[in-house]
């Protein structure tokens, strides 16, 4: 089966000369569909790169990143944009959220700019919101939100639609440990239903939920899981 993600031997360096920074170091590393994967390491190791460079945002300086099979590299920036919004969900470490829209038109905005009539992009999103258990916020604006609830609410902006390809960047970062735990179950649930999905945590706890953990060290893969017995189902009967 092909992959849904592939980072085949992916540097990043940020700068040139004597300043530059190596963030990511000839990484490798493939997901597949319904597979969750948690990145861990300490500050500076190169996770928010290595999230940026698979969700498109930034460029790789070598290797090759390919998304359900179409490689980045040499992609015209329209189509570029187009296969981020489709195919990949990004979750931001601060949200993004736009204050001037409400919780249903957040979400509905990536599905709008790719075409789909606003009447159908925003019952995706009351669906989506559903989803994250915010049925009845769709006309809440993000100030009007818990900060607890606005996370939910850029989850279900990443989960519209049929994406396949779901990149979380410290997703509970400020949550507590319940809402954490919910907003992980979600992901989960997202990859057990087919997504491929990366979470970027530094609680342990959190990277339970995954399939596997793989650990930066200044910007190098130094483990990968494979192999670790899957502990999900322990995880699930006891949840
Ligand atoms: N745009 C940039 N320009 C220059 N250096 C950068 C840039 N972005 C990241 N870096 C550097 O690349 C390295 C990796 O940063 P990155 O943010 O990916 O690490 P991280 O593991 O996500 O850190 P944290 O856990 O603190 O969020 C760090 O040394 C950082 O200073």
């Amino acid at each position: 089966m092909t992959p849904v993600l592939e980072l085949r031997g992916v540097s990043r360096v940020h700068g040139s000369g004597p300043t530059a920074v190596h963030a990511l170091r000839e990484v490798d590393l493939a997901v597949e569909a319904g597979e969750l994967v948690a990145v861990m390491g300490p500050s500076g190791s190169g996770k928010s790169t290595l999230l940026n460079v698979a969700g498109g945002l930034d460029a790789a300086t070598s290797g090759d990143v390919v998304v359900e099979g179409t490689t980045m590299r040499g992609q015209p920036a329209a189509a570029l944009a187009a296969l981020r919004r489709r195919a990949i969900g990004y979750v931001f470490q601060d949200l993004n959220l736009l204050p001037a829209l409400t919780a249903a038109e957040n979400v509905a905005l990536p599905r709008e700019l790719d075409g789909i009539r606003s009447r159908t992009a925003l019952a995706e999103a009351a669906a989506a919101l559903a989803e994250v258990d915010l049925a009845g916020y769709a006309n809440s604006f993000p100030d009007q939100m818990s900060g607890g609830q606005r996370q939910r609410v850029a989850i279900a902006r990443a989960l519209i639609g049929p994406r396949r390809l779901v990149l979380a960047d410290e997703p509970t970062g400020a949550l507590d440990s319940v809402t954490g735990e919910a907003i992980l179950k979600l992901l989960r649930a997202r990859c057990d239903a087919g997504a491929a999905g990366i979470v970027v945590t530094h609680d342990a706890r959190m990277a339970g939920w995954a399939d596997r953990i793989v650990t930066l060290r200044d910007g190098a893969l130094v483990s990968d899981g494979t192999g670790v017995p899957r502990s999900r189902s322990t995880l699930r009967t006891s949840s």
